[in-house]
């Protein structure tokens, strides 16, 4: 998965390089995402196994080489709905230089081609009210609401 319109942004699938190119800066500006090179490769290459579930994908500022955006579409296969395939949107952010400019609104655009290639009969996600107005341009509509339990995680 590759694409490049004439603007020096090129979108493509997460690579194993993109530490050094700011993945982990560019998801700052979306909540605390500090990790270590090695924390990174262990992950990326645990996702890499399950290459039909996780597709993550970065916008890169082709002239300097850095990301500057993200997103990721989770695919769960399920039971219902006639064993149904259901995607699940997760952690778009967009570097805070290059925002209105439509790259939100592309990676999007590339999540929902990946999803319907993937088979699934929704996209679903949760966001803040912040942010409705933007799944909104990108033709989500709000349905249900959102909850959340936090689990004390364990040291590993
Ligand atoms: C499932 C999740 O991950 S939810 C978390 C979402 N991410 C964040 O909150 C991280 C911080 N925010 C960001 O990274 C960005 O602001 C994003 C990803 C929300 C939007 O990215 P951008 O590239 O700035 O959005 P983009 O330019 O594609 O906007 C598309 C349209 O939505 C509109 N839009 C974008 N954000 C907003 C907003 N917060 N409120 C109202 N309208 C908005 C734009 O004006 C544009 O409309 P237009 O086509 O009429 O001009």
């Amino acid at each position: 998965m590759s694409s490049n319109l004439d603007d020096g942004i090129s979108f493509r699938s997460l690579d194993i390089d993109d530490f050094d190119k700011g993945y982990s800066e560019c998801l700052q500006q979306l909540t605390e995402a500090k990790f270590s090179k090695s924390q990174f490769i262990e992950r990326f290459n645990q996702i890499k196994k399950q290459s039909d579930t996780y597709f993550l994908i970065v916008a890169v500022d082709v002239k300097l080489n850095k990301i500057i955006g993200c997103g990721t579409l989770f695919v769960e296969k399920k039971f219902i709905r006639n064993c149904g395939t259901c995607g699940h949107i997760e952690d778009i952010v967009v570097n805070n230089n290059y925002r209105g400019k439509n790259l939100g609104l592309r990676i999007i655009e590339q999540l929902k081609c990946i999803g319907s290639q993937a088979g699934c009969y929704k996209l679903i996600l949760d966001c803040s009210e912040a942010n409705v107005k933007f799944y909104e341009k990108c033709k989500f509509e709000k349905k249900g609401v959102q909850m959340s339990l936090y689990l004390p995680t364990p040291k590993l």
